[in-house]
C-alpha cells in the first residue's frame, strides 16, 4: 500500500486538497491527523486530563461552559440533568501555544509532547485497516508530516503551497473570521514557511522530479488546485501501479522488504538534507 503523504503549512489547501483526493475519480482514504488531535483530547481521555492539568493553573478561559446533558429520559429515577466535563476551549489554547516567543515556544513542546503519541498511535492503527482492507494506497494529510518524522514512512509526499504569504493569510483570516489579526499572525509564524516544505519534498523527489516528493501550487482557484493535483496523481500512479499493491499484500515478506527499504531510502535522504542545510548555515 503505497502512503501519500500530504502536508503544507496552516491554510494552504490541504483540507481542500484531501477533500478533492477523497472524490472521484480518486477516492482515496484520507487519514487526517487535525481530526484525530481532536479526538485524543476530548473530555475524559488521558490527553485531556494532561492539558487540563498543566494548561489550566495558567490559563483561566481554557475550558469552555459545561454542557448538560438530560438524563431524565435514561429512566434513572433521577429526574436530573448531569454536567458534561467541560471541552476545551480550543482557541484559548492555540493563544498559549501559537507564537514564536520563548515562552509559547516551550508551551507548545508540551502540548505535542501530550497530543502526538496519541495521534501517531491512532494513525498507525488506521494505516493498518487500509492495508488490511487491500487499500491501493491512503493519504495522510498531516500539518507537522516532516516535523514529525512521518515522512519516514510516506512512499510519496506532497506538499500544498502558496506562493503569495498574503494569499495564505487572507485564506486564514476568511476561514477563521474568529481570529484576531495577531492571533492568525502568530498561528502563521508558528509553522516554518511552507517554500521551505516544498524545497524539502522537491529534495526528496530529486532532479528528475519523481513521485517521492512533489509539490502543488495553489495561488490559484479551485479549478487550478484540481488541475496541479491531476498533475501530481499521474506520476503517482505511475510510480505505484496497483497490481503492486497487490503482491506486496499477497507476498508479505516482499511487503516487508519493500517497506524496509522504502524507510531506509527516506532516512538517507533526510540524513543528507540536514547536512545541506547544516554546510548552508555555517557557509552564512
Ligand atoms: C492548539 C490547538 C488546540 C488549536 O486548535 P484549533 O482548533 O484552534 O486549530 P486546529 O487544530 O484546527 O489547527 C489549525 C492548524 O494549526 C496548525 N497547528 C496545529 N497544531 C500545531 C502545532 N503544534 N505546531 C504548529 N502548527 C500547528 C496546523 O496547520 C493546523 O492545521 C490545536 O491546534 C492542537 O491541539 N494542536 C496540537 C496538536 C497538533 O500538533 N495538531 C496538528 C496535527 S498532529
Ligand atoms: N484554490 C483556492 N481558492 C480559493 N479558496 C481556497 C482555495 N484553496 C483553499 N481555499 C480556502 O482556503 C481556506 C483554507 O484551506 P484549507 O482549509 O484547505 O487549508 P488547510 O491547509 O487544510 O488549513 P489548516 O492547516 O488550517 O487545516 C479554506 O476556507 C478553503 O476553502
Amino acid at each position: 500500500m503505497l502512503i501519500i503523504g500530504l502536508t503544507g503549512s496552516i491554510a494552504t489547501g490541504k483540507s481542500t486538497a484531501s477533500s478533492l483526493l477523497a472524490s472521484p475519480p480518486y477516492s482515496l482514504p484520507i487519514i487526517d491527523a487535525d481530526l484525530i488531535a481532536r479526538r485524543v483530547v476530548e473530555p475524559g481521555t488521558p490527553g485531556y486530563n494532561a492539558i487540563v492539568n498543566y494548561f489550566g493553573p495558567t490559563t483561566p478561559d481554557l475550558l469552555l461552559p459545561a454542557e448538560e446533558e438530560d438524563t431524565s429520559k435514561d429512566g434513572n429515577g433521577k429526574s436530573g440533568r448531569q454536567k458534561q466535563q467541560q471541552p476545551l476551549n480550543r482557541p484559548a489554547l492555540g493563544r498559549r501555544v501559537f507564537g514564536d516567543s520563548e515562552e509559547r515556544r516551550r508551551d507548545r513542546m508540551i502540548l505535542n509532547k501530550i497530543v502526538h503519541p496519541a495521534v501517531r498511535w491512532e494513525i498507525y492503527k488506521a494505516l493498518a485497516r487500509e492495508y488490511l482492507r487491500g487499500s491501493w494506497a491512503v493519504v495522510l494529510d498531516v500539518p507537522l508530516l516532516f516535523e514529525s518524522g512521518m515522512d519516514l514512512i510516506c512512499g510519496s509526499v506532497v506538499v500544498v503551497g502558496v506562493r503569495d504569504p498574503a494569499v495564505q493569510m487572507q485564506r486564514l483570516r476568511a476561514r477563521d473570521p474568529h481570529l484576531s489579526a495577531e492571533d492568525a499572525e502568530n498561528r502563521v509564524r508558528s509553522q516554518g514557511d511552507v517554500r521551505g516544505k516544498v524545497a524539502r519534498a522537491e529534495y526528496r523527489g530529486g532532479a528528475v522530479s519523481s513521485a517521492r516528493g512533489l509539490a502543488v501550487w495553489n495561488d490559484g482557484d479551485k479549478a487550478d488546485l484540481e488541475a496541479e493535483l491531476a498533475k501530481a496523481m499521474t506520476l503517482i500512479r505511475a510510480s505505484s501501479p496497483r497490481w503492486w499493491s497487490w503482491l506486496l499484500l499477497l507476498a508479505p515478506p516482499l511487503g516487508v522488504v519493500v517497506a524496509t527499504w522504502n524507510v531506509a531510502c527516506n532516512f538517507m535522504n533526510r540524513k543528507s538534507w540536514d547536512k545541506m542545510k547544516r554546510e548552508e548555515k555555517a557557509k552564512l
